[in-house]
């Protein structure tokens, strides 16, 4: 028939463009493919992109799929929803991999009517694991999905992860139909084609994580095997207090420091420092420092924000004045300078049981941030899984339910002050962006009472933690669910470590 003319003329254009090649590819699993899609040189042919478009939109037609919108998942699959839009007039919505650290911090682009049914459009789908994130996070704002369709499905289990979701995937073309039409067009002999299907066989894809597995309790995650020490000590206090609560201590005596830790001790998970803001700081401080955290089990986090190279980095966390090493439990470093500030400051933290989080994000209005730059930070995080355990950003950025996530810039109210800081609140912070810990300077320490005022925000950041783990799948408040998980397995050409050999 035409329409199987046209699919077969699809599969080898595809070829002849090098979407799908043959060889011996190495994944990041450590998996030998015979097998390697990239679908993203599509964008470079705009017959291919147009005859593409047009087929997932007939496929969604003949399988009966009914929508008001369409969204395709990121990125490979945006131009394709884009010309589906535009040619059958349907809206489009965008969804961000990454909210905005500024403006309306969205998560989906376009008008977003709640109960609207939604078409989601993908380029490859191994575990389904991206078609999911991307339907959650519509979801998240009032969407239902029920269909995805998919160029290409590669037969490795993500079509019944998908149905187990709720949702019906409708492929245009499966590997099977791709192997068969390579092999009698003599691009393919049996024996490679057999050996594609004998590995995709034998490797099915993960499951996807599913929210209400994000969703992890604090204590569980202090069980996880891999979760650092200090941070499963953290997680495991958090349970016992009741508190995901860190007061920043922007003080500047040590009689203020001292009384201020005594007094909201109890109340807190974590104390956070800027030691080099005290006019009167001695090593007596920090022992007694020490003492208060032992008596009200809390973790000293010395605001230190190292950015320099290893060798000085080491001498800063552990000479000088201050001797930070010796008291701070968790210190926190710039990623900005390489691997070698992490290196530097493990030498001496590392022995000592110490703990470090990357700065990935800030605060602060006009923070230089790019999405790419906070995905190395935690690529960076990973590399360096003994010492460093977390993050500082503005919202949960990393898919390990091991490493906690902790953001300043809280307060009840939203807002700002002069001098470039933003204010998020509680519950938009714990809920709506995932984060485990916040952190609060002045929303308590101007408060004529402080330890009222800390008992406020532990009570408002423990109610969101409760309400977070309760209805993980509900809209909370908008903006949505940050989810900025990748795959281990979803898109066969980011795996990809090298290629033919
Ligand atoms: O991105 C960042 C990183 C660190 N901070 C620090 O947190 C506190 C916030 O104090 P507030 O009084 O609650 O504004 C402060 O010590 C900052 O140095 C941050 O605000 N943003």
């Amino acid at each position: 028939t035409k329409a199987a003319a046209q699919l077969d003329s699809l599969i080898l254009k595809l070829y002849d463009i090098g979407a799908v090649k043959f060889g011996t590819f190495k994944l990041k699993s450590g998996l030998m493919s015979p097998i390697y899609f990239d679908l993203r040189v599509m964008v470079s042919y705009p017959a291919v992109m147009n005859q593409v478009s047009s087929l997932l939109y007939k496929r969604a037609e003949d399988a009966g799929a009914r929508f008001d919108c369409v969204c395709g998942v990121p990125y490979t699959a945006l131009p394709l929803a884009t010309i589906i839009c535009s040619t059958k007039r349907v809206p489009m919505l965008i969804r961000r991999k990454e909210a905005k650290a500024y403006g309306t911090k969205r998560m989906v682009e376009g008008l977003i009517r709640p109960g609207d049914m939604c078409l989601i459009v993908e380029d490859v789908v191994t575990s389904g694991s991206s078609v999911l994130e991307t339907t959650q996070v519509l979801q998240g704002e009032g969407l239902k999905v029920r269909d995805a369709v998919v160029l290409l499905d590669r037969e490795q289990g993500g079509s019944g992860h998908l149905a187990a979701e709720g949702i019906a995937l409708h492929p245009v073309i499966s590997i099977s139909k791709l192997l068969s039409v390579l092999v009698e067009a003599g691009h393919v002999d049996a024996s490679t084609s057999g050996s594609v299907e004998r590995f995709l066989q034998a490797n099915p894809a993960c499951r996807p994580m599913r929210q209400a597995e994000e969703s992890l309790g604090y204590g569980e995650r202090a069980a996880l095997p891999g979760t650092h020490p200090l941070a499963a000590r953290l997680f495991t206090l958090m349970e016992e207090k009741t508190s995901n609560l860190c007061v920043s201590a922007d003080v500047s005596s040590a009689d203020e420091l001292l009384k201020l830790a005594d007094a909201v001790g109890p109340l807190v998970c974590a104390l956070k420092t800027h030691v080099d803001v005290l006019c009167d700081f001695s090593p007596a401080v920090s022992v007694r420092l020490g003492e208060l955290a032992r008596k009200h089990n809390f973790l000293i986090f010395e605001d230190r924000k190292f950015a320099d190279i290893g060798n000085t980095v080491k001498h800063q966390y552990e000479g000088g004045v201050y001797k930070i090493s010796s008291w701070a439990h968790i210190v926190n470093a710039h990623a900005l300078p390489g691997p070698g500030v992490v290196e530097g400051l493990q030498v001496v933290g590392k022995p000592l049981g110490r703990g470090c989080l990357l700065i990935a994000q800030m605060s602060s209005q006009g923070c230089l941030a790019t999405a790419e730059y906070t995905q190395a930070v935690v690529k960076m995080a990973e590399d360096y899984p003994d010492f460093v355990f977390g993050f500082i950003s503005t919202s949960k950025i990393s898919s390990k339910p091991e490493h906690v996530h902790m953001t300043p810039g809280v307060q009840l109210q939203s807002g700002g002050e002069g001098l470039g800081q933003q204010y998020t609140s509680p519950v938009e912070v714990i809920c709506s962006k995932g984060s485990d810990v916040i952190i609060v300077g002045r929303g308590i320490l101007a408060s004529p009472d402080r330890l009222k005022a800390a008992e406020e925000y532990r009570v408002a950041g423990w109610e969101a933690y409760l309400r977070r783990l309760s209805a993980p799948r509900e809209p909370l408040l908008p903006p949505s669910v940050t989810l900025i998980q990748e795959s281990a397995v979803s898109y066969p050409g980011e795996q990809l470590l090298c290629t033919n050999e």
